[in-house]
C-alpha cells in the first residue's frame, strides 16, 4: 500500500497559487525529500498533508485516510517536526515526552515504555532528565524527532528538519533521520532546500519549484537523467585530443573548448584512467577533472534557473537561498 497518495492537489492563498495541480505517491517505508528554494510551496504542501491547512482542490490520502474527509484519522497516523521548535525548555527531555504522549492519549504504563524507546533511538537516553534548556541545537532536534515518533506513527513529516544547525550536527541529525526509518519503519517526508541532504538522505526526491513538482525521482536516476559524469582534460592542443577520444561505447559526447576537451561518460571515475591515457599518446595533457552531476544541475537543467536565483524570484530568504545555491555545508 502507499503510504500517501496526492492527486491533482491545490493549495491557494487569495489569488496566489502555492500549491498548484500536485499528484504524487510515497511508498510505505520510503524517505521522500520535497527540494526547492524558499518559497517554492514545500511547507503548504506538507500542511496540508498535515491537515493543518484544507487543500483549495484536489485530494490526498495519508496512511488510507482521507485529509479533508477524515483530518482526525490523519493525524492520529501522522508524526510532524515543525521549522519551530516546540519543546518546554523547562521541562526535561523525559517530562517533554510524557506531556506529549498524554496528549495523544497514550496510556500511562505504554508511556512510560516508549519514552524510553524513543529516547533510546535517539541516544538521548543518558540525558533525559536534563532540562531541554540545557540541550545543545542538535540536541533538541533529536528530541523533538523523538517525540514525533512516540504514537507509533505511520508517517512522519519533517519540515527543514535541520535547518539552523551547523553542518557537523546537521549530519549527525540526518544519521537519526536514516535510522527512525530503518529501525522503526516510518515513511519519512521531508522537506529541505539542501542539495546534498536531499542526495545522501531521500530514497526519492520531488523537485518543488514555484508551487509544482518539476520531478520526481531516485537523487541518481536525476542525476543521470542529465547524461552522466564529464571528464574535463585540459590540454594545448585539444582537436588532438579529441581525435584520440576511444570510440566506445561509454563515451557519450565529446565537445572541444578553449583549453580542453569534456567528454560525457557513464562512469567518469572508472574511465579517467583510459582516457588521460588515449590524451597522452596524443598531446600534453595539463589537467583532469571529473565532474559528476549534482541536485543542482539538475534543478539547473529542469527550472532554467539556480536554486538561488528561484529563491530570488519568490521572495525566499537570500541567505538559506544562498547555502541551497552552493550545495554546501554552511551554516544559515
Ligand atoms: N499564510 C500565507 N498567506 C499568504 N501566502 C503565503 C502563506 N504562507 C505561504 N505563503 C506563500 O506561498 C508560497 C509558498 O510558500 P511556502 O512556505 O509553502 O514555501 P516553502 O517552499 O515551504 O518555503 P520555506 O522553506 O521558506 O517555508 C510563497 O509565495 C509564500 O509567500
Amino acid at each position: 500500500m502507499n503510504a500517501i497518495e496526492v492527486e491533482g492537489l491545490t493549495r491557494r492563498y487569495g489569488d496566489l497559487v502555492a500549491v498548484d495541480d500536485v499528484s504524487f505517491e510515497v511508498a510505505e517505508g520510503e524517505i521522500l525529500g520535497l527540494l526547492g528554494p524558499n518559497g517554492a510551496g514545500k511547507s503548504t504542501l506538507v500542511n496540508t498533508l498535515c491537515t493543518l491547512l484544507r487543500p483549495s482542490s484536489g485530494t490526498a490520502r495519508v496512511a488510507g485516510r482521507d485529509v479533508s474527509a477524515d483530518p482526525g484519522g490523519v493525524r492520529a497516523s501522522i508524526g510532524a517536526v515543525f521549522q519551530e521548535p516546540a519543546l518546554d525548555e523547562e521541562l526535561t527531555g523525559a517530562e517533554n515526552l510524557r506531556f506529549h504522549a498524554r496528549l495523544y492519549g497514550i496510556r500511562t504504563e505504554r508511556r512510560r515504555e516508549r519514552t524510553a524507546m524513543v529516547l533510546e533511538l535517539v541516544d538521548l537516553a543518558d540525558d533525559a532528565d536534563k532540562p531541554v534548556g540545557e540541550y545543545s541545537g542538535g540536541m533538541a532536534r533529536r528530541l523533538e524527532l523523538a517525540r514525533g515518533l512516540l504514537h507509533e506513527p505511520d508517517v512522519l513529516f519533517l519540515d527543514e528538519p535541520t535547518v539552523g544547525l551547523d553542518a557537523g550536527t546537521r549530519k549527525t541529525v540526518r544519521e537519526y533521520i536514516d535510522r527512525l526509518n530503518r529501525e522503526a519503519g516510518v515513511t519519512v517526508v521531508l522537506t529541505t532546500h539542501y542539495m546534498e541532504e536531499a542526495d545522501a538522505l531521500c530514497d526519492r526526491v520531488a523537485i518543488v519549484d514555484d508551487g509544482s513538482v518539476v520531478a520526481l525521482d531516485a537523487p541518481d536516476a536525476l542525476k543521470d537523467s542529465l547524461g552522466g559524469d564529464v571528464v574535463r582534460i585540459g590540454t594545448d592542443d585539444p582537436a588532438a585530443v579529441e581525435r584520440a577520444v576511444p570510440d566506445e561505447p561509454w563515451v557519450r559526447s565529446v565537445t572541444v573548448s578553449g583549453d580542453g576537451v569534456d567528454v560525457g561518460v557513464d562512469d567518469g571515475e572508472r574511465r579517467v584512467a583510459a582516457l588521460v591515457t588515449a590524451a597522452s599518446d596524443a598531446a600534453a595533457v595539463s589537467t583532469v577533472s571529473v565532474d559528476r552531476p549534482t541536485l543542482e544541475r539538475v534543478f539547473l537543467s529542469l527550472t532554467g534557473r539556480t536554486v538561488e536565483e528561484a529563491a530570488d524570484s519568490t521572495g525566499g530568504p537570500p541567505a538559506a537561498a544562498a547555502s541551497a545555491g552552493t550545495g554546501g555545508d554552511d551554516d544559515d
